[in-house]
């Protein structure tokens, strides 16, 4: 018992597509993987974990709402998520956002069930994590970080994700190997280039009944 738990109404959730996709060389979130585009797949996959979903970008096609970065300069992730917090906190009844990346169609089903019950007191960040390797986008953030967060981007050089997590207090939460036809996927493998696209293609099929 932590004594402290969060509802499926505190929680929204965002989509990180902001980056610029260089290794893809084309937007990765309009790449498509089986029918249908990334963004749609991690959007689906998404919005049944949340009350509400947008993408965090310059534009999306799909219909969903549209978060560009508030830090200017293609800041790297993490702006991506401040842009997320303060999105979030305008939200009636939300206190946490949870974002994941674009570029990783096949992540947990279960993943804002497990991050938000690992919480243990309101200030708390969750991240998720697979073979032993943590994956610090995929995260389950107070709303209330935004400022914190804010100065820290202006002041730190490197942005890295990894040294904001340095700053607060942090539970990482392991997720097992996804069982499929051909072999055990890392349900966070991510998809940066064309090779990478070719790779998901496989497991895809390998998802397949
Ligand atoms: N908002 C925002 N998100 C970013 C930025 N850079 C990366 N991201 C997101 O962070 C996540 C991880 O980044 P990467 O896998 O490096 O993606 P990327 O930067 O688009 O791709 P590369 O240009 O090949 O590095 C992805 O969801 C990106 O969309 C940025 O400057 N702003
Ligand atoms: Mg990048």
């Amino acid at each position: 018992m932590t004594g402290f738990s969060l509802d499926r109404s505190d929680i929204a959730g965002v989509v990180l597509a902001g980056g610029r996709s260089q290794r893809m060389g084309r937007d990765k979130a309009e790449v498509t993987l089986g029918t249908e585009s990334l963004l749609h797949h991690v959007l689906a996959r998404l919005s049944q974990q949340v009350i509400s979903v947008a993408v965090n970008a310059d534009a999306a096609t799909e219909h969903v709402p549209v978060i560009p970065d508030r830090f200017p300069g293609k800041a790297g992730p993490m702006a991506g998520i401040h842009a997320a917090m303060i999105y979030a906190a305008g939200l009636p009844s939300v206190t946490h956002v949870v974002t994941v990346s674009v570029d990783c169609p096949f992540f947990p089903t279960d993943l804002v069930a497990r991050l938000s019950a690992a919480l243990e007191h309101p200030l708390q960040i969750a991240i998720a994590a697979s073979e032993g390797r943590s994956h610090p986008v995929f995260g389950l953030w107070p709303v209330t970080l935004a400022a914190d967060l804010e100065t820290w981007l202006a002041i730190d050089e490197k942005r890295r994700v990894r040294d904001f997590l340095l700053r607060h207090d942090v539970t990482q939460v392991a997720f097992p190997l996804h069982p499929t036809r051909a072999s055990l996927l890392d349900p966070f493998f991510n998809i940066n280039t064309p090779d990478d696209l070719i790779e998901a293609e496989r497991w895809l099929e390998a998802l397949r009944a």
